[in-house]
């Protein structure tokens, strides 16, 4: 499953299968799917696939006003729960003429604007409509969007025409993408968006040693639950999307993080190399992100103890 934002949803679901459309109603207390899908949308999906067998993929296209963080919360399951559903990945749809005017858009004091937050949470960032924008144009959009989310990749389109495989089976939220943290990394000193909403960036850290269990469930605490990190200006930390390497202490494996809001998995995705230095690394997306001060966190959170290793 995947999840498309950035243009209409009406209020059934509809899900196409070999040339044919199927349709399950959704009862929306207020037509929003962002607030009122909870369970009825995977249950609506479990339905269709006891009637019609089982689908090789689906896309679910939210409204475009749409936060996309609690409707993944939704569909990112438990495996315990027994559900043949299994999120996919994020994809945001941008329009190269007017995503910057979008992303700058000024809200109320204390709301984001919800074109930041799709593309903060997006996994895949298409950006259409080149034909529209010359090269300046889109570099400034390109700029702009890495600022925000710094680890999606990114493809240019032109009505949105994209081959199929760079959609599909994106595995966003079972898989660390190697190239993933070089690709945050070089964001990280990017400054031209100055007039952006600074409060949503990306942010990367790496820090050598290991993390015992106390540790990482303080590092999630601080960060996730208690929410009691703050930037310089005493503002909160706002978590929207965090993946990252985890060396835990005595365990030979490296463990994958996965977080999107307050939920959390971390699942062992391999061996370290012998001698290979152990490291914890994260990308984090979110509200008032300082580099320093997620350094220190994770720094307080890691052990550099040799025995270890
Ligand atoms: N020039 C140009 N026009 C495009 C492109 N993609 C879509 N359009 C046109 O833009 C118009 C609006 O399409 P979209 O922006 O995709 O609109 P939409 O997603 O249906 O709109 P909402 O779901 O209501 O947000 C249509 O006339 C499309 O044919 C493109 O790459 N270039």
């Amino acid at each position: 499953m995947m999840m498309l934002s950035g243009s209409s949803m009406e209020k059934s679901l509809s899900i196409g299968h070999e040339g044919d459309l199927f349709e399950e109603w959704l009862e929306l207390r207020n037509g929003c799917l962002c607030c009122s899908v909870k369970d009825k949308g995977v249950k609506a999906i479990e339905n269709l696939m006891r009637k019609r067998g089982k689908f090789d993929y689906i896309l679910l296209e939210t409204t475009g006003l749409a936060d996309p963080g609690p409707i993944a919360s939704i569909f990112w399951m438990d495996r315990q729960l027994g559900s043949d559903l299994y999120l996919d990945g994020i994809i945001t749809v941008l329009d190269a003429k007017y995503a910057e005017k979008n992303l700058n858009e000024k809200k109320p004091e204390g709301v984001v604007n919800e074109a930041v937050k799709q593309v903060a949470l997006a996994d895949l960032l298409i950006i259409n409509k080149t034909d529209l924008v010359d090269e300046t144009q889109l570099k400034a959009v390109t700029d702009l969007v890495s600022t925000i989310n710094g680890s999606a990749h990114m493809v240019y389109t032109q009505r949105c025409r994209i081959d199929l495989n760079k959609l599909l089976d994106l595995h966003a939220y079972d898989k660390f993408d190697n190239d993933l943290f070089e690709r945050s990394l070089s964001t990280r000193f990017f400054d031209g968006a100055s007039h952006l909403d600074q409060r949503v960036q990306t942010v990367t850290v790496e820090v050598e040693g290991s993390m015992s269990p106390s540790s990482m469930d303080y590092f999630i605490d601080v960060l996730l639950w208690d929410r009691s990190l703050t930037n310089s200006a005493g503002e909160p930390v706002n978590i929207y999307r965090m993946k990252g390497i985890v060396s835990m202490i005595a365990e030979s494996q490296r463990f994958m993080l996965q977080v999107v809001q307050q939920l959390y998995e971390l699942e062992p995705i391999g061996y370290w190399e012998i001698d290979s230095p152990r490291t914890c690394k994260f990308v984090l997306i979110g509200e008032n992100l300082e580099q320093e001060k997620i350094d220190d966190l994770l720094r307080t959170c890691v052990t550099l103890s040799s025995e270890f290793s």
